[in-house]
């Protein structure tokens, strides 16, 4: 209660998390059970999860490291942390953050920032690692991409691509979900050879061989193709690479690979695709963009349309990534053209 009285006005959370230091009588669907171990290597590992299977998770706690089991997935962090770093995992659990993401703030909580009268943390020297991300982070990093990207929307088809080119739009993505491979192959070579032609920057969603293969700019990919996509080809071969996140835990995850820009989403709700995680809205996002600003280009995504683009780029981020902006618009010009002034009016007010 102490530390939640100096984070900010934030919506009561969804789920109420028990924490439980002790072992309950009774474990119940949203407990989260702390387990203080000397170290990780015991064999505990392998049984605690299914000892607690009825809880919501376990946090297995050593001295440099605190992983989180949560439906499944395992994340495991290591960094120093504050004496009452649980008093604030539960406050930021109390803010409406899933537990990944409150751990990490936990760990990135320092008194200090309170009796500053900051006492969010924004400092990333603060912020925890994520582990076991060293084999798939290249020896170098990616290609650098400008820190504005400015307008960016994502589009289905070479053909779109085309048309937004015409129009005067400089970074652009293809993220052709549907295409079988000898289609997807000309679409992307297609919409490459047109992007190179007009001097943009065209990234292409998941398809990261066949980017490789057309010379494409860039490569998008979402935090499940990391499980799948060869990082250091793809550094190789000079392409920028892009990174979806959904909230603090991605973000750490994201920069230890020291992509080319990070995206942060959903801002707002969208229909364009089902999302697994609530939107952020822009108070979370402003507190994104305070951390990461100085360590990486950062694209928003999700539901930005003209009438809420000037709140979205007033936190920070150098672009808005946009899907229904574009492809409903009645009159794609005047959208592409509207949308494109609030980044010129938006520079403006940052110079
Ligand atoms: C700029 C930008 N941000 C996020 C996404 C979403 O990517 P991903 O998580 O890989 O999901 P799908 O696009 O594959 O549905 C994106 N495409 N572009
Ligand atoms: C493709 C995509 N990725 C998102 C993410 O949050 O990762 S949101 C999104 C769809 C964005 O579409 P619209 O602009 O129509 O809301």
């Amino acid at each position: 209660m102490r530390i939640r009285t100096h984070l900010g006005q934030w919506p009561s959370p969804a789920i109420r998390w028990r924490l439980c230091s002790t072992l309950p009588q009774s474990i119940e669907a949203n407990d989260l059970i702390i387990l203080h171990r000397d170290t990780l290597t015991e064999d505990a590992d392998q049984h605690e999860p299914s000892q607690f299977a009825a809880a919501a998770g376990v946090l297995t706690v050593t001295a440099e490291t605190i992983t989180l089991r949560l439906g499944g997935t395992v994340h495991p962090l290591a960094g120093e942390r504050s004496d009452d770093w649980l008093a604030a995992f539960a406050a930021f659990l109390e803010c409406g953050f899933m537990p990944p993401d409150a751990l990490v703030l936990a760990h990135a909580w320092r008194e200090p920032h309170r009796l500053e009268g900051n006492a969010w943390p924004i400092d990333y020297a603060n912020f925890p690692r994520v582990l076991g991300l060293d084999a798939m982070r290249p020896s170098v990093p990616f290609a650098a991409c400008p820190w504005q990207l400015g307008l960016y929307p994502v589009v289905a088809s070479a053909a779109w691509v085309e048309r937004l080119l015409e129009l005067g739009v400089k970074t652009l993505q293809l993220r052709a979900k549907t295409l079988e491979h000898a289609t997807l192959q000309a679409e992307i070579k297609r919409a490459v050879q047109a992007a190179r032609h007009h001097h943009a920057q065209l990234f292409i969603n998941d398809h990261w061989q066949l980017a490789i293969e057309a010379g494409a700019y860039g490569v998008h990919l979402g935090q499940e193709d990391l499980q799948t996509a060869q990082l250091q080809t793809i550094a190789n071969a000079g392409l920028r690479l892009g990174l979806s996140t959904h909230g603090y835990y991605e973000m750490l995850v994201a920069c230890h690979l020291r992509p080319s820009y990070i995206a942060l989403g959903a801002v707002f709700a969208t229909t364009t695709k089902s999302m697994p995680t609530a939107p952020q809205g822009l108070t979370r996002l402003a507190h994104y963009v305070q951390l990461l600003k100085k360590q990486v280009p950062l694209v928003a995504i999700g539901g930005i349309d003209q009438a809420v683009l000037a709140d979205v780029l007033a936190t920070g981020v150098g672009s808005a990534a946009v899907v229904r902006a574009i492809t409903e618009a009645s009159d794609l010009p005047k959208a592409v053209a509207t949308l494109q002034h609030a980044f010129v009016r938006n520079l403006d007010l940052v110079e």
